[in-house]
């Protein structure tokens, strides 16, 4: 039995690092069979008995970063083959078409990036560590809560969009802070397929200008205690947890 442990940061969302690893396919002569996909978080595939492998086993799993998308891959092996042979000929196969594919991987979905509309959102925090949260005034998603934000354009940094919505949407300037997570949204977004956009939220702090609502219905600023309570976009929900350890920090 042995075990090979693979890192690659990929300068792609979470969604599109998981829907471009799954359209590359495996880096192995033997077709693999899937036993877990939880899009895009995780995804396990095994070999069929009878191919070489007492047990080959391909766990993959995406975490999004402020750098991009970070994959950590884990094989755990066991050749059909007896002794040394067995050990070391397939280890040696494995870890070389995994490192192959990697690199072929990164670059596709660096690519596939570019062709995919991204949201940001901003955690706007004041000196009471309040968040601002926004209401939609219009559209398919008028009165539910989110965060100011929008879609970055073609060719601006996440941090550019950001300041660029909250200037257009709230009047204010405002300086981006930590990277707090990323959520695929459900719907379309932009005109791309159903959850490839995702959401990707920053924390920050206003810098200059006075708070006018814009674009949105209504605004206000919630402590920790009050955000799980408001009729939030659904694909938010899971940010929230993160944003109340960042008012906790202080
Ligand atoms: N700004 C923002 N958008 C969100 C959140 N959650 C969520 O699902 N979305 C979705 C709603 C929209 O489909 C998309 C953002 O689009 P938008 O309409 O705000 O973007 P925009 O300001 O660039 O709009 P436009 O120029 O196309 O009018 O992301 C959130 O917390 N903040």
């Amino acid at each position: 039995m042995f075990q090979l442990r693979f890192t690659t940061l990929v300068e792609a969302p979470l969604t599109v690092a998981f829907d471009v690893a799954r359209s590359l396919g495996r880096p192995w002569p033997h077709p693999l069979q899937e036993v877990v996909s939880e899009r895009p978080w995780r995804d396990v595939h095994v070999v069929a008995p009878g191919r070489g492998w007492r047990t080959l086993v391909h766990t993959r799993s995406f975490t999004a970063t402020a750098a991009g998308t970070l994959v950590e891959e884990q094989v755990d092996a066991e050749a059909a083959l007896p002794g040394w042979l067995g050990r070391l000929v397939p280890r040696r196969r494995v870890a070389r078409a995994m490192q192959a594919h990697l690199d072929a991987y990164a670059a596709a979905a660096a690519r596939r990036a570019q062709e995919v509309t991204q949201v940001v959102g901003a955690a706007l925090v004041d000196d009471r560590q309040r968040v601002l949260v926004a209401q939609r005034g219009s559209g398919p998603l008028a009165g539910l809560w989110e965060f100011p934000g929008g879609k970055v354009e073609p060719g601006e940094s996440e941090v550019s969009a950001l300041v660029r919505e909250c200037r257009e949407e709230l009047g204010v300037g405002i300086a981006p802070e930590a990277f707090l997570g990323e959520v695929p949204l459900d719907g379309v977004v932009a005109g791309g397929v159903p959850g490839a956009s995702t959401l990707r939220l920053y924390g920050g702090r206003i810098i200059a200008g006075e708070l006018v609502a814009h674009e949105h219905s209504e605004l206000r600023w919630l402590g920790p205690d009050e955000l799980e309570g408001l009729a939030w976009i659904p694909a938010d929900r899971p940010l929230l947890p993160a944003v109340r350890d960042l008012l906790a920090r202080g």
